[in-house]
């Protein structure tokens, strides 16, 4: 099965934490740089393109400051990471620069990727690098961004990142050789889960936090960013990153760590994006009809099943659309307002133009800018 998967992969996304990156000190790993060079250069040598995204900055800024805890407040973070981020690259450079390759340093907001432009002008700028034999160095834009603006984790931002390029597999490196059933750093009990058809509720309550001090999200963010590849009909694997030639031994067909099949229907690169990228701006909650319609007959959202607007947006913004229960069970983009929908909701698509003096469409949201969830 894996192997009859990896043999179709040109493109791989490998994201790497800050655990695995760094030594006891909270430094930079230098022969961990050294090992991972080197199996990117077979790889590449395969003819398989990598992008990667690494964390470390936070990391390597607290270590050369000296400070003896992770930073606390949002400026110090950033102030670390500023310092971190660019010894974090000079030590990338170093390392590839031993296999004859160049890296080149990529620092993204999520507004970055949910402007569609800016999307497009990311994947243009690392279709070009790629297409050089260059290896991309992504990660968050710490410096700049404040709390709602930010990807939070570089778990998300690797599934973004799979998404943009779209590459085949997300490959992701920690700490740990796996998805546990639990914790096992405080359940002795959690066993490794090998493969995953579909995630489950249960994984969701058994994937926590970091346990480290220098990581971010834990499994929980891991699993939300596999959960989201497999979508577009990518597969993930989360597997040790620190154990001697581990990804040139995934990317091989062992059995290590924790293989995410892709969904059987697979999004779109644009679909993906409305249901991953874009923050929604508001809620349309709809009732059991126009859900039936959604959900199981692929209709477009018109304003007669729309029973509440909630939250301010124009047109052109992303939505939750969410059921009566409160499920959220779609996204789509409006081709009305918030203030016109409350208006238009409850009637007939024909009485539009009477209500509102003109009309964009029957629509609300229509199918193409519809992604069930
Ligand atoms: N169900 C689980 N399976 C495996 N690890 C888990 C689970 N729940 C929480 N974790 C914790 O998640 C950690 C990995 O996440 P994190 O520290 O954020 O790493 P990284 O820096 O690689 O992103 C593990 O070391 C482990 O303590
Ligand atoms: N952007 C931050 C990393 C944030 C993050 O998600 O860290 P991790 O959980 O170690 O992947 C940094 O470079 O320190």
């Amino acid at each position: 099965m894996r192997k009859e998967l990896l043999k179709k992969v040109k493109r791989i996304v490998v994201k790497i934490g800050s655990g695995v990156l760094t030594c006891e000190d909270n430094g930079i790993d230098p022969s961990f740089l050294d090992g991972l060079a080197s199996q990117i250069a077979e790889l590449r040598a395969r003819g398989i393109e990598v992008v990667v995204v690494s964390s470390g900055a936070v990391a390597a800024g607290r270590q050369a400051l000296g400070l003896p805890d992770r930073p606390r407040t949002l400026p110090q973070k950033q102030a670390a990471a500023a310092i971190g981020q660019s010894r974090l690259m000079r030590a990338y450079e170093e390392a590839f620069s031993g296999y004859d390759l160049k890296v080149a340093q990529i620092l993204l907001t999520r507004d970055d990727l949910a402007n569609r432009r800016r999307f497009q002008n990311a994947r243009g700028t690392l279709d070009t690098l790629l297409s050089c034999g260059i290896v991309p160095v992504i990660n968050e834009n710490d410096t700049v961004v404040v709390d709602e603006l930010k990807f939070g984790d570089n778990d998300n931002l690797s599934a973004l990142v799979t998404n943009l390029v779209e590459a085949q597999l997300l490959l992701i490196m920690t700490d740990i050789d796996g998805l546990y059933t639990a914790d096992p750093r405080t359940d002795p009990t959690a066993t490794l889960i090998h493969q995953v058809g579909a995630v489950t509720r249960e994984m969701e309550r058994g994937a926590g936090g970091s346990g480290t001090t220098v990581g971010t999200g834990g499994m929980a963010t891991k699993l939300a960013a596999a959960k989201k590849v497999v979508k577009s009909g990518v597969a993930a694997i989360i597997f040790a990153g620190k154990g001697d030639g581990n990804l040139a031994r995934v990317m091989s067909g062992e059995l290590l760590g924790t293989l995410f099949l892709p969904a059987g229907e697979s999004l779109n690169r644009r679909k993906h994006w409305i249901a991953f990228t874009i923050k929604p701006a508001g809620s349309l909650v709809v009732d059991a009809g126009a859900r039936g319609a959604l959900a199981t007959h692929g209709k477009s959202l018109l304003p007669s099943g729309i029973a509440r607007v909630e939250g301010r947006f124009d047109r052109g913004a992303c939505v939750r659309v969410v059921d009566p229960e409160g499920i959220e069970f779609a996204r789509g983009i409006v081709d009305y307002s918030s203030q016109e929908i409350e208006k238009i909701s409850r009637h007939k698509s024909n009485e539009i133009e009477q209500i509102l003096g003109f009309r964009y469409g029957d629509d609300v949201i229509h199918r193409d800018n519809l992604v069930l969830l």
